[in-house]
């Protein structure tokens, strides 16, 4: 790959078909860039129809800064002789094609694993990222946390990257060797065509459950989403889905994959049984093997198990898989177990969807014991899908004793507007045990007051995040090192 001197248009445009070219079209184009402000000497800039604005607004502005070439779907109304415009039926489409074919389609000399669902992209992609590297491999993962080629950090600003951050990873993790990528598919990057023209080696399914409908409008069109990424993949690859989930099959429906399954209920492909769940670890059979694992809660059972299926059908030994994946612990901010001096349990977990929530108080009501009490402090971020809201307080309420509901990433909303929304899930019968502290790091100081030994606090929502944004600006908090901070300023002797 020799990016450095560039690539011919036309070498770029080899499998778009449909294409109308205006102006010349033996051009070298240096970069492919997105947005107008980042067009240099040589660019080919792509114009995209987003949320907010038009890109087509910008061609102008980018021809200005230099742009040897445009993507477009439609020509503007002032035409550059000196400058090469392409128009396509659907510029993110055909853009997904050119940014393979620029970075030399590092995801055909790979092997890359796709997740896609609701909830647990991000663990079934960080334990296979873990599991492959502990087999040996040299590895890359592409997550909602962070980006990872073996042990260097990039750090990410999406679950799944555009088309052209996205190859462009690729290709440099092919550069530092590695063979095996694992990488999170958002139903935003299937339906922007984030991941068109990638080969894929196979795709994992998890479950479907409510979230996101603020983007994809129904939640017919958000399974449609998802879908999509299993309807483009090849006939070489597999399609593992969680059957247990009932959009499982249709998610398969029209797919060329060979069609995989995994189960904690019925007969698939790979076959799970909890046997026991404790806060020091899971006992599981799988496929006939049993295995003890750190990881803990039914919910990572299924990533668990997706997790091993994948492995097996990549055609590794299924024993030495489990050897491995018995000893990973879970990813930051997935089920994180704090203890405070004084003996109480703090959980910090990324749930920010009402199904998260429920399998999380679930796994903690079952882990429960005795008479210990359950304190969760939730919030629901803001510019994103209203609906979740008064359901995950609703979903607090049932299981917990106490409630403290306070504001994750507001971002451009009012947090009180945000609050008032999550408190019309509170059935009437919960208002005593349930308040309102806005404030993030006051409401988990309160959580921690009131909590007695062996009481479990949930904090719920932000996971990993290591900022909460406001008005589009990022302030540093971190819900461990809040929780940090209360198990030290105030000890309970
Ligand atoms: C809703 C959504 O997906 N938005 C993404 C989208 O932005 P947009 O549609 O709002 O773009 P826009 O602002 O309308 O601009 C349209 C085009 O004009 C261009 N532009 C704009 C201004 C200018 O001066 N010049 C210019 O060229 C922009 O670069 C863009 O190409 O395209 C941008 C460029 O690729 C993304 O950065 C942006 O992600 C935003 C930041 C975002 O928050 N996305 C979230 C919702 C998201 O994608 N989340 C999923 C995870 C969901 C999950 O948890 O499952 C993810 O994969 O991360
Ligand atoms: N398989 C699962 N089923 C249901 N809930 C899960 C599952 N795995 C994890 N969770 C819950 O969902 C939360 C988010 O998990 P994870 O980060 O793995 O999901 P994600 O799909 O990557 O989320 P995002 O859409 O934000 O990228 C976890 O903190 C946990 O509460
Ligand atoms: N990937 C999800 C993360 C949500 C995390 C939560 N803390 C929030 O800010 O809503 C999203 O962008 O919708
Ligand atoms: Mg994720």
């Amino acid at each position: 790959m020799d990016i450095d001197k560039g690539k011919s248009l036309n070498t770029l445009l080899q499998n778009i078909s449909g294409t109308t070219i205006t102006g010349p079209s033996d051009v070298l184009i240096q970069n492919l860039i997105l947005d107008s402000r980042r067009v240099s000497a040589g660019s080919l800039f792509v114009a995209l129809r987003g949320t907010q604005t038009d890109g087509h607004q910008f061609i102008d502005t980018a021809v200005n800064s230099g742009a040897s070439a445009i993507l477009c779907e439609e020509l503007p109304a002032n035409i550059n002789p000196e400058v090469t415009y392409i128009t396509v039926k659907d510029s993110a489409e055909a853009m997904g094609l050119i940014a393979s074919e620029f970075y030399g389609n590092p995801s055909k000399r790979l092997t890359l694993v796709g997740v896609t669902g609701t909830n647990g992209k991000t663990s079934v992609a960080t334990f296979l990222f873990q599991l492959f590297r502990g087999l040996g491999y040299r590895c890359g993962l592409l997550s909602t946390v962070q980006n990872q080629v073996e042990d260097e950090v990039i750090p990410s600003t999406h679950t799944t990257p555009d088309s052209i951050a996205l190859n462009q990873l690729l290709a440099l993790m092919l550069e530092k060797g590695c063979s095996h990528v694992f990488m999170e598919v958002s139903s935003h990057a299937v339906a922007q065509h984030r991941i068109t023209g990638l080969q894929f080696a196979g795709g994992i399914f998890t479950n479907i459950t409510h979230d996101h409908l603020d983007f994809h409008k129904t939640f017919d069109n958000y399974i449609k989403a998802k879908k999509g990424f299993f309807d483009q993949l090849p006939k070489s690859a597999f399609a593992l889905v969680n059957v247990d989930d009932r959009r499982g099959s249709v998610m398969v429906q029209n797919t060329k994959a060979k069609i995989e399954t995994y189960s904690l209920q019925t007969m698939a492909s790979f076959k799970g049984k909890i046997i026991s769940d404790t806060l020091t670890g899971m006992h599981m059979e799988i496929n006939m093997h049993e295995v003890w694992f750190r990881v803990i809660g039914r919910f990572n059972a299924y990533n668990l198990l997706s997790v091993f299926g994948a492995a097996v059908l990549l055609g590794e030994d299924p024993e030495i898989v489990l050897t491995v994946l018995s000893a990973l612990k879970s990813p930051p901010g997935r089920f994180e177990q704090f203890h405070s001096a004084d003996n109480i349990v703090g959980i910090v977990d990324y749930a920010h969807t009402p199904d998260a929530l429920e399998n999380v108080l679930q796994t903690i009501t079952h882990l429960r014991h005795g008479n210990e009490k359950v304190i969760t402090v939730v919030g629901c971020g803001g510019n994103r899908d209203a609906e979740k809201r008064p359901k995950m307080a609703e979903i607090a309420c049932k299981y917990s004793n106490r409630v403290i509901l306070t504001s994750d990433n507001p971002r451009y909303e009012d947090p009180t507007d945000i609050l008032d929304q999550m408190r019309k899930g509170v059935p009437p019968l919960d208002y005593k045990k349930t308040t309102v502290i806005e404030d993030r790091k006051e409401a988990i100081f309160r959580a921690y007051e009131e909590a007695s030994p062996e009481d479990i606090i949930l904090i719920a929502g932000k996971g990993h995040e290591n900022y909460q944004e406001i008005k589009g600006v990022k302030h540093h908090f971190d819900d461990k090192e809040v929780l940090g901070q209360a198990f030290l300023e105030y000890p309970k002797n």
